[in-house]
């Protein structure tokens, strides 16, 4: 489903990402976890292609999506983001915020849209939500809204960057409990979380990263209980 190829990403003299290689199968729920400023934003942004990569090649599917004749927009309609801040569109109501892109991107009529975004909204569990404005809500029902806008597009794969990180504690489990159901549906994820309890409970295989290198790639029973380098065991210490 999606793999990543001896992957480079730097910002000037800064090398971020320093040859990444990977590859996740589809239906396969991924944990991207590593201390901060290790990489872990811009791995997941370049599978999306909001960061573009500096060498190396990612397909999704069998698309290549660093050939430079993929279709970026074709990319992002298919690998859906949510963001730890949320970025829903403050002025559209919920349910619009659920139906903009289907019927601009993919042309849906507004009736198709808004059916599929109060079923959306029904599995979130904010279907008496669909006529507030975001600043009504609280962070996690953002939240929630932001994943199921993502889901609108029908993705192949979902792609979370810290989702709860900027979540006040007692919202964090209401998100983390739409994360699992959707788990639960064979939706190929890649998460990037410092919430080490869910990546242990819900991911099959744990990446960590140091440094702009990928040291681990092992299933979580392996990884927390067993890891083997150096770094990761330091890293353990700290969050455990
Ligand atoms: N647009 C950018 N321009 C320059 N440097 C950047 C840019 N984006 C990220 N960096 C740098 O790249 C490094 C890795 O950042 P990244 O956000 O990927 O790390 P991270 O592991 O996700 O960290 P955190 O857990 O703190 O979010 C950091 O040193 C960061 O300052």
């Amino acid at each position: 489903m999606i793999k990543v190829d001896n992957l480079h990403k730097s910002y000037g003299k800064l090398d971020v990402l320093k040859g990444i290689n990977t590859s996740i199968k589809e239906g396969e729920v991924v944990a991207v976890i590593g201390p901060s400023g290790s990489g872990k934003s811009t791995f997941l942004r370049c599978l999306n292609l909001l960061e573009q990569p500096t060498s190396g090649r990612i397909w999704i599917k069998e698309t290549d999506i660093t050939d430079k004749k993929a279709n970026i927009m074709k990319v992002r309609e298919n690998v859906g983001m949510v963001f730890q801040h949320f970025h829903l569109f403050p002025h559209k109501t919920v349910l619009d915020n659920l139906t903009y892109a289907p019927m601009k991107v993919k042309g849906l009529s507004k009736q198709e849209a808004q059916k599929q975004g109060r079923e959306l909204l029904k599995k979130v569990g904010l279907a008496d939500k669909e006529k507030q404005y975001p600043n009504k809500l609280s962070g996690g029902q953002k939240q929630r809204v932001a994943i199921a806008r993502a889901l609108a597009m029908n993705p192949d794969v979902m792609l979370f960057d810290e989702p709860t990180s900027a979540l006040d504690p007692e919202m964090v489990k209401e998100v983390l409990a739409v994360m699992k159901d959707l788990v639960h549906t064979g939706m190929t994820m890649v998460i990037v979380t410092h919430e080490m309890g869910f990546a242990r409970e819900v991911a099959d295989r744990i990446l960590f990263l140091d440094g702009g290198n990928l040291v681990e790639d092992a299933p979580p029973s392996e990884f927390f209980s067993s890891p083997k380098s150096q770094r990761a065991q330091e890293f353990l210490e700290k969050v455990l």
